[in-house]
């Protein structure tokens, strides 16, 4: 469950008041997520939901709040948080930051089927197209930097077999992409797995969960993307969910030639970054609650996936 926080009826009626957004009917704590606390919020208007950041860096909530309003104003799927009466988004509830959105529609897919893949390739390529010209500035806190700082953390976890095979890959990461970035640049969903999505049917509910957001190589999300929607228990790609989905986010922003070059190698990058991260939570920082942390094995086998067979020849774009 995860709801850190207990928040009574009076409470959030209370907060409600603040902002022009009717009074509380109904307030249920949502069992899903894993970092914040979560309810969900009725109102004599609608529906809602309210999150209370329990943990993380409190001072990058303004940017995530700049990014979800900025993508909201062009009329991306996201939850654009509400701002209250004096036109402030962030704030202060049972002593923790807090923020109220939209509740968007939909149940996350466990399995997308092609339709679902192609809403979201073009959600996201819609989604990077505008987030180009992004003005906000948060440097990607999980890019190569970062693996070249955090991987020696967990060497001494792993078989001697692992461990030359993270350091070879990070060496090689640095030969690729070692130089300031020639890819195209922009604002990041940074951790958009299925279950950060929401889907009606095949319909796209929304996109939700923006406290990976960051800016850096527009690639880099995309390739966290085909790892989690395009890829089989055993982490092999699935040619259909692949081409659908890079067809439909093509259709909205084309790759550069240098996207496509390095494309199978930010595969790699992206699967051991999350073999790193849930290797870190296991062994090396685990959070204070027992959430079963996520297995970290998903990630060596799509990585060795990936290094065994390479990408799959990326589509032409489809039509929007
Ligand atoms: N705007 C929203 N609309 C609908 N459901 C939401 C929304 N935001 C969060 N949720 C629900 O709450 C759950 C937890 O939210 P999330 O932000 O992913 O929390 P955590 O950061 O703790 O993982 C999600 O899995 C989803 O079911
Ligand atoms: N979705 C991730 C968890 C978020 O990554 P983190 O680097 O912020 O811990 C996963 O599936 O591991």
């Amino acid at each position: 469950m995860a709801v850190f926080t207990p928040l009574s009826e009076t409470q959030v009626a209370d907060f409600l008041e603040r902002f022009d957004a009717g009074t509380l009917t109904r307030l249920e704590g949502v069992a899903g997520g894993t970092e914040n606390t979560t309810y969900f919020v009725t109102t004599d208007r609608r529906e809602l939901v309210l999150t209370l950041f329990e943990q993380g860096e409190h001072e990058e909530l303004p940017f995530f709040v700049e990014l979800l309003d900025y993508l909201d104003e062009h009329r991306l799927p996201v939850p654009g948080p509400l701002h209250d009466r004096d036109g402030t988004a962030l704030q202060s509830l049972a002593g923790k930051p807090a923020l109220l959105f939209p509740r968007l529609p939909g149940k996350h897919p466990k399995d997308p089927n092609l339709a679902q893949c192609r809403a979201l390739g073009d959600a996201l390529g819609r989604l990077h197209a505008v987030s180009r010209h992004f003005p906000g500035h948060r440097p990607n806190p999980r890019d190569l930097n970062w693996l070249v700082a955090m991987h020696h953390r967990v060497l001494v976890y792993l078989s001697p077999e692992d461990q030359a095979l993270m350091k070879d890959e990070v060496e090689t990461y640095q030969g690729v992409f070692g130089d300031a970035s020639r890819l195209p640049q922009g604002a990041l969903h940074g951790d958009l797995f299925r279950d950060n999505t929401l889907f009606e049917g095949d319909r796209l509910g929304g996109l939700i969960d923006f406290y990976n957001g960051c800016t850096g190589d527009l690639l880099f999300d995309l390739a966290i993307v085909i790892n989690d929607w395009a890829c089989d228990a055993q982490g092999r790609l699935d040619a259909d969910r692949y081409e659908a989905l890079l067809g439909a986010y093509q259709a909205r922003r084309p790759l550069s030639d240098e996207e496509r070059k390095v494309w199978p190698m930010m595969l790699r990058l992206t699967a051991l970054r999350y073999w790193l991260s849930r290797l870190l939570v296991v062994y090396v920082d685990p959070p204070a609650h027992d959430l079963t942390p996520h297995d970290p094995q998903q990630f060596r086998s799509i990585l060795l996936e990936r290094l065994q067979h390479g990408a799959l020849p990326l589509p032409e774009r489809s039509q929007p």
